[in-house]
């Protein structure tokens, strides 16, 4: 049993339906969990099982219906908008499977959003945008734009992106999705070796089995529930 003090998220008995009457889905129901600092987490389960429901809720990107969610001490299912704002800009980093790169900006500039958004100064800006492609592999590529990188390479960037604000949590939702078996191996175990290089922590969801073996521990939705834990 992980030490409840030392851990970044709680999830309790969170529930979230959609829709109203007869077309009510229950997408989370009575889910509960902590993840440890440090741990890199997979969420496995079916299409619709509630795996991206679960990421968003965690995230401040969609609103749950009841339970509790705190991530490093911050209630989310208590904040305001303005505190969600601010728990994805300084404390949550995404992965999306369809990378969310910007199409007409570089790679250096993609990497560099959140840290504009931070009000950091250009030449911090910099530094730090050029040592995390040099950490995705990337540092040759920093002028390029995602139309003229390959898939992988694209997920990299938005690695790169994720981890250049040093996030408390990343959180990455089929990373993986639309990536050569491969290519999605290694970009999972990168996520894996840079959570555990820079003292973070990961929830990563995945149908792929070969890749829930990178992760520390696995848990498993079935129609909003978790099914079992391992
Ligand atoms: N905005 C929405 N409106 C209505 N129903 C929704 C909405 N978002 C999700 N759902 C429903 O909630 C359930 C859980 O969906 P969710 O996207 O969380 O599943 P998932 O495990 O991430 O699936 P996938 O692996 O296909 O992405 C599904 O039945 C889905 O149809």
């Amino acid at each position: 049993m992980a030490d409840a003090s030392s851990a970044v998220l709680h999830v309790e008995q969170v529930t979230k339906t959609f829709g109203a009457g007869e077309t009510t889905v229950t997408a989370l129901q009575g889910v509960s969990f902590v993840v440890p600092r440090g741990e890199f987490l997979a969420i496995r389960g079916r299409s619709g099982s509630g795996k991206t429901t679960l990421l968003n809720a965690i995230g401040g990107l969609d609103r749950v219906d009841s339970g509790r969610i705190v991530v490093d001490g911050g209630e989310v299912t208590a904040m305001s908008d303005d505190d969600l704002l601010r728990l994805r800009r300084e404390q949550v980093a995404y992965i999306f499977q369809g990378f969310g790169l910007l199409p007409i900006l570089t790679a250096a500039e993609n990497v560099g959003i959140p840290l504009r958004l931070k009000g950091l100064p250009a030449a911090e800006r910099e530094e730090r945008v050029r040592a995390a492609l040099a950490q995705v592999g990337l540092d040759k590529h920093p002028n390029q734009i995602p139309g003229q990188l390959s898939g992988g390479q694209q997920q990299r960037v938005a690695i790169a992106r994720a981890l250049v604000a040093e996030p408390i949590l990343l959180l990455a939702d089929e990373p993986t999705g639309q990536l050569d078996s491969t290519t999605a191996r290694e970009i999972m175990e990168l996520i894996a070796s840079l959570v555990r290089d820079n003292g973070m922590t990961a929830i990563v969801t995945t149908h792929d089995p070969v890749l829930l073996s990178i992760a520390d521990r696995v848990l498993e939705l079935a129609d909003g529930a978790l099914a079992q834990s391992g």
